[in-house]
């Protein structure tokens, strides 16, 4: 048996058939790949191809005549033996697709010993999900779930051999209120076939779950809440899709079916919201006021138009250019090194999220579980706002690629605060334009962001509804007749956008939690064409 670098032995190595030619198809264990190159000498670079193993969904044998090519004449001959390996395959923009090779042998024992080694391989994948529970909202988005779910993701979940029991939600919190009741530690993961609602909806039952399993009150906005181990996928079947699209880097089913399948794991911060010591929810991705609170709550009524709605309320939002006075304050994350200015954006293995984690643990390791809440100063700043967006990702989705901060880390204990004050109509629109294009949305003066690990606003309204409610009321509204004819600032507050569900209170206290949460999700891969997707592509060529 021949020997690669490093002396090391090959688990298998044997010459096989793919597509018209034999090829030295080697299975090299120890750097985690099925590897395949032209025998004959010279052997040209581009002739090297390999999958790594973590990257096959399945193996099978496969009934050789029913796939036979154009193979050579004498091959007719003899019973041929095959066997079929499922991979995947990366296309542009962060999209995978299943695809597959089937190398054919004559000897028998030859191709049963390379479908029992590649399955030994893939069972050793400890990552990978075994027994997921599937959550499906019929009326997210286009209202596609159950189809997208049946035909796009089913088949390839049972083509790796994943066991599945599926809910078909009846009704908004059913998923929630499910898994609160449900044994949830007899499953690898949860999925949700659906959008940013839906999303959110299982992390609050999971998250609640947790809390509730361990005794931790939810209510005290300082608890220290116990970390969710149980990953989450994501079916993206919505109309905004943004967790999925920021952790991905694309929206589609087949991909994300993909990373769940190769057990991919992806820590993502939470924010917790709470209105005096009460929870209200939690967020992954924005918490809005102003600008986009008041999209969400003019589009709730709208539901019927699906994604449509958003275009419809955002047009009738932007120009109603209602302005909120209003407090916050903020505690800057000073434990992580980046900042919202900076360039490059949060990647797989991105190392400013790799810190995190390393603090993280340090942190458990010297405090168990009990939180050091640290003296740390607040900064305030009061103003007059067109949009305060928190965001603890990039929230970058099909109508923003970049997001609404293009360099917020998926997990580094931070959250991205956006701050906009209040300009002319044609500003804020430039504002709004630079989210699609690849201009600096914060390079505007009446643009502020900070990134912080916690913060508490209060609106204008709130802090006077605490003195004198009526007088105040009455005194507000004289002078919003008077001075303010254009109609551009409100006496009433504006509602919070929590991931795309709407909040009863204005008034609100919210803190990052590093990392309480795992997707099936690597973060977005750099855009380079990586050895392994070249290699992939030369196969074509090559069969
Ligand atoms: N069977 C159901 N009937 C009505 N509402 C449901 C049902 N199942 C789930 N929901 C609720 O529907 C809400 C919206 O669903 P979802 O997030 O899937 O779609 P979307 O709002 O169109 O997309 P996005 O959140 O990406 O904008 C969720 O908050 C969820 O609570
Ligand atoms: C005139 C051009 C204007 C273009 C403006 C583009 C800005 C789009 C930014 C969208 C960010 C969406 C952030 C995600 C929020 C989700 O949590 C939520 C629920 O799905 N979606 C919305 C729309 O609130
Ligand atoms: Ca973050």
């Amino acid at each position: 048996m021949e020997r690669l670098p490093g002396g090391r032995r090959p688990r298998l190595v044997s010459s096989l058939g793919l597509g018209r030619r034999s090829w030295e198809v080697t299975l090299d264990d120890e750097r985690g790949r099925l590897a395949w190159r032209d025998p004959r000498p010279p052997r040209r670079a581009g002739e090297n191809c390999f999958v790594p193993i973590s990257e096959i969904i399945a193996v099978e044998e496969t009934e050789f005549n029913k796939k036979q090519r154009n193979i050579g004449r004498w091959h007719k001959m003899a019973k041929l033996h095959a066997f079929t390996v499922y991979y995947v395959k990366k296309a542009r923009n962060h999209r995978w697709r299943c695809s597959d090779m089937t190398f054919w042998c004559v000897d028998e024992p030859i191709c049963n010993q390379w479908i029992q080694a590649l399955k030994e391989l893939l069972e050793m994948q400890k990552s990978r999900p075994k027994h997921l529970l599937v959550y499906i909202n019929p009326y997210g988005g286009k209202r596609q779930g159950k189809r997208i779910y049946e035909q796009k993701v089913a088949p390839l979940f049972s083509m790796a051999s994943i066991s599945t029991d599926v809910v078909i939600t009846e009704h908004a919190n059913h998923a929630k209120d499910n898994l609160f009741e449900v044994n949830i530690y007899k499953y690898d993961g949860v999925v949700c076939v659906g959008g940013d609602g839906m999303f959110s909806e299982v992390m609050h039952g999971l998250i609640g779950r947790m809390q509730k399993d361990s005794g931790i009150d939810q209510n005290n906005p300082k608890a220290s809440l116990v970390q969710c181990n149980i990953r989450i996928g994501i079916i993206p079947a919505g109309s905004t899709d943004c967790i999925c699209y920021s952790t991905v880097g694309i929206s589609d089913p087949v991909t994300s079916a993909l990373h769940i399948i190769v057990g991919d794991c992806q820590p993502l911060d939470v924010s917790s919201v709470h209105h005096n010591n009460t929870f209200l929810k939690y967020s992954v991705s924005l918490l809005g006021y102003g600008f986009y609170g008041d999209i969400l709550k003019d589009s709730e009524k709208k539901r019927w138009m699906g994604p449509m709605r958003y275009d419809y309320s955002g047009f009738k939002t932007f120009l109603s250019h209602h302005y909120y006075e209003g407090t916050i304050a903020y505690q800057p994350a000073k434990h992580t090194h980046g900042s919202p200015r900076d360039k490059e954006s949060c990647r797989t293995g991105c190392y400013i999220c790799k810190k995190s984690e390393k603090q993280l643990a340090e942190q458990h390791k010297e405090c168990g579980l009990k939180h050091e809440e640290g003296e740390e100063e607040w900064k305030v700043v009061k103003g007059k706002f067109l949009a305060i967006n928190a965001v603890s990702m990039s929230c970058a989705c099909p109508r923003s690629p970049k997001g609404l901060s293009p360099a917020a880390h998926l997990a580094d204990g931070s959250a991205d605060l956006i701050l906009v004050r209040k300009c002319s109509r044609f500003d804020f629109l430039r504002y709004l334009v630079r989210h699609t294009n690849q201009d600096d949305q914060f390079d505007f003066p009446f643009v502020d962001v900070y990134r912080v690990k916690c913060f508490q606003f209060t609106s204008k309204l709130s802090e006077d509804n605490e003195s004198n409610v009526m007088d105040i009321v009455k005194k507000r509204f004289g002078q919003f007749c008077r001075d303010h004819p254009a109609c551009c600032c409100n006496i009433v507050n504006s509602t919070w956008n929590c991931d795309g569900e709407t909040l009863d209170s204005s008034a609100i206290e919210v803190r990052v939690h590093c990392q309480l949460m795992k997707l099936f999700a690597r973060g977005i891969e750099e855009n380079c064409k990586d050895e392994a997707a070249y290699s992939q592509s030369s196969v074509e060529q090559l069969l």
